[in-house]
């Protein structure tokens, strides 16, 4: 069992609600209506603990709203370290319709100072200080709260790798960037995100590569590049590979990107050679899908999704050895 940190400096509570079909400007009839303490980072804890890891949890959370959380890390048996601030962390709508799509509204965030940003960095500092409790990689996830910029950040990165302890990053424009030049270790762009990054439409599965080779070119020790049911692209430093997802009813895919990164950095812990490693991390993305929330790896036919799960390699340099 590893020890994994997972920062969500913007959390948010998911409201997720599933209709037959989104009528814009009219009146819609929901079908069910959950809510769930989320935000990246937590959901990547939420997939990391049910792997058997041993996960504390950081990021800034309003205290007007947070039940919900607090009642989501007791179950889990986390450690909450998380921030508080006055105010009350978002709300993100999630409307999911019968056919699979999904409606994303984001809002901004609770504003963190610069007073608060240093609290934060000040304690996963501690933290990777701490020859007891010192994690064994740290995941930040999401989007930067208001009056927070890329710079912050790309400090907080530098922090963690000081302490020679990778850090994996889910986040997207400015923020992104300023991740990768500050030494990231492992990135996982979907293909907007990657567009983005490079600065060029990727209309085909050739850019698309091309540019997931530039990206890995940057000192990324691993590279995820998700495209939905298209599979998933693995640039890491024993070679290239591609996944493809059995097929599944899709339902909602909110969390299928921090399944598929969360379990990665699972079989990366874990010694996992490539092939089993994206393949588990396919498959259990491809089972989130099937419902709001993150995959479950206990669901009855986890292992018949393993095995219509198919992962190749692309690039001879790839040895096969393990994933760490
Ligand atoms: O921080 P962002 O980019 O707004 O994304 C937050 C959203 O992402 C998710 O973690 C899914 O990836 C949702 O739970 C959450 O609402």
């Amino acid at each position: 069992m590893s020890r994994v940190l997972t920062l969500s400096p913007n959390p948010a509570i998911d409201l997720s609600v599933a209709l037959d079909s989104l009528e814009l400007g009219g009146v819609n009839r929901a079908g069910a209506i959950e809510i769930m303490a989320a935000g990246k980072g937590v959901n990547m804890a939420r997939v990391l603990v049910s792997l058997g890891h041993q996960v504390t949890v950081s990021g800034f959370l309003g205290t007007e709203n947070e039940a919900p959380f607090v009642d989501a890390f007791a179950a889990l048996g986390v450690e909450d370290a998380f921030v508080r601030l006055p105010g009350a962390t978002r709300i993100n709508t999630k409307l999911s319709e019968a056919g699979g799509r999904v409606t994303d509204i984001n809002a901004p965030g609770l504003a963190v100072d610069q007073q608060a940003w240093r609290e934060l960095t000040e304690l996963v500092d501690q933290r990777l200080a701490s020859p007891r409790g010192k994690p064994d990689a740290v995941m930040i996830g999401g989007s930067l709260p208001p009056g927070v910029g890329a710079d912050a950040l790309a400090a907080l990165v530098r922090c963690v790798r000081r302490h020679e302890v990778p850090v994996w990053v889910d986040t997207s424009g400015d923020a992104l960037a300023a991740a990768i030049e500050a030494g990231a270790s492992a990135v996982k762009p979907n293909r907007e995100e990657l567009a983005e990054w490079a600065a060029m439409p990727l209309p085909d599965e050739d850019t698309l590569h091309r540019a997931a080779q530039l990206l890995a070119s940057r000192g990324l020790q691993h590279c995820l590049v998700s495209s939905g049911e298209q599979g998933v692209l693995w640039l890491g430093q024993q070679g290239e590979w591609r996944s493809h997802p059995p097929t599944v009813e899709v339902s909602n895919t909110v969390c299928a990107g921090d399944t598929l990164f969360a379990a990665m950095l699972h079989a990366v812990l874990t010694n996992m050679s490539p092939q089993a490693g994206l393949g588990l991390a396919t498959a259990l993305s491809a089972e989130a899908v099937r419902h709001p929330g993150v995959g479950d790896v206990h669901c009855p036919d986890f292992h018949q999704l393993l095995e219509h799960t198919r992962v190749h390699r692309l690039s001879d340099a790839a040895t096969g050895g393990a994933l760490a």
